[in-house]
């Protein structure tokens, strides 16, 4: 019974997928997969998901990646009720507009400043960081008009984001000029359910890495 889920903690995919299953009320078999030791590579993970990327699921013999694929396939799927992912089309119009910013735009640039030093001994570039300052002030933006990130309510868009965020705030990005962005964070880490346990405690573990990757 269950879902098999093969994962990081430290992963910010794999804490938004964690957070989506705690909301959704979804059980996962927490499946630890460890990219050091290449357990990605093997055959029968390679059978799962071709792409070898963590977060993935097998659904009784249903596979899927891709963190936000999972995340609304869980809410279709399993939801109780449509509230984190509403059916109604301009709704969850403005949810998938959400994840995609976070993929294409607050995660990518993320990844753009900070991977080469943590992943490839380079340094920071700060005109990659000027377009992480635009990217939060775009979410601070969105923000200004709605409680939550796509409305007033809890919804995916918030449990993706938080992921994304949380690791800006423990790479030590100044969040403070960005108002909207600071009350939403705070309001989520409460709201979200399971949020310390799915993501508070485990975007701490992406802290620690990075460290061991900087010292050598
Ligand atoms: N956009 C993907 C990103 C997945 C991804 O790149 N995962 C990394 C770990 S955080 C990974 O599996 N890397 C190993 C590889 O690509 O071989 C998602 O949101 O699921």
């Amino acid at each position: 019974m269950g879902v098999d889920f093969y994962y990081l903690p430290g992963s910010a995919p794999c804490r938004g997928v964690l957070l989506a299953a705690k909301a959704v009320g979804v059980d996962l078999n927490l499946k630890y997969t460890d990219l050091m030791k290449g357990e990605h590579l093997t055959p029968e993970f390679i059978k799962l998901n071709p792409q070898h990327t963590i977060p993935t699921i097998n659904d009784n013999g249903f596979s899927l990646w891709e963190s936000r694929a999972i995340m609304t396939y869980l809410a279709d799927q399993y939801g109780k009720n449509d509230a984190i992912y509403p059916k109604d089309p301009k709704k969850r119009a403005v949810v998938d507009q959400r994840l995609y910013f976070d993929i294409g735009t607050l995660y990518a640039r993320f990844a753009d400043y900070y991977y080469p030093v943590l992943f490839g001994g380079g340094s920071y570039d700060p005109a990659k960081l000027t377009k992480c300052e635009e990217a939060m002030k775009f979410l601070d933006t969105f923000l200004a008009s709605s409680e939550y990130a796509a409305g007033n309510t809890l919804t995916l868009a918030d449990l993706s984001l938080v992921a994304t965020v949380s690791t800006y705030e423990v790479m030590g990005f100044d969040l403070s000029p960005y108002k909207n962005v600071t009350k939403w964070l705070g309001q989520v880490k409460q709201k979200a359910p399971g949020y310390e346990e799915a993501n508070g405690k485990n975007v701490l573990i992406f802290k620690q890495m990075a460290d061991s990757l900087t010292k050598k």
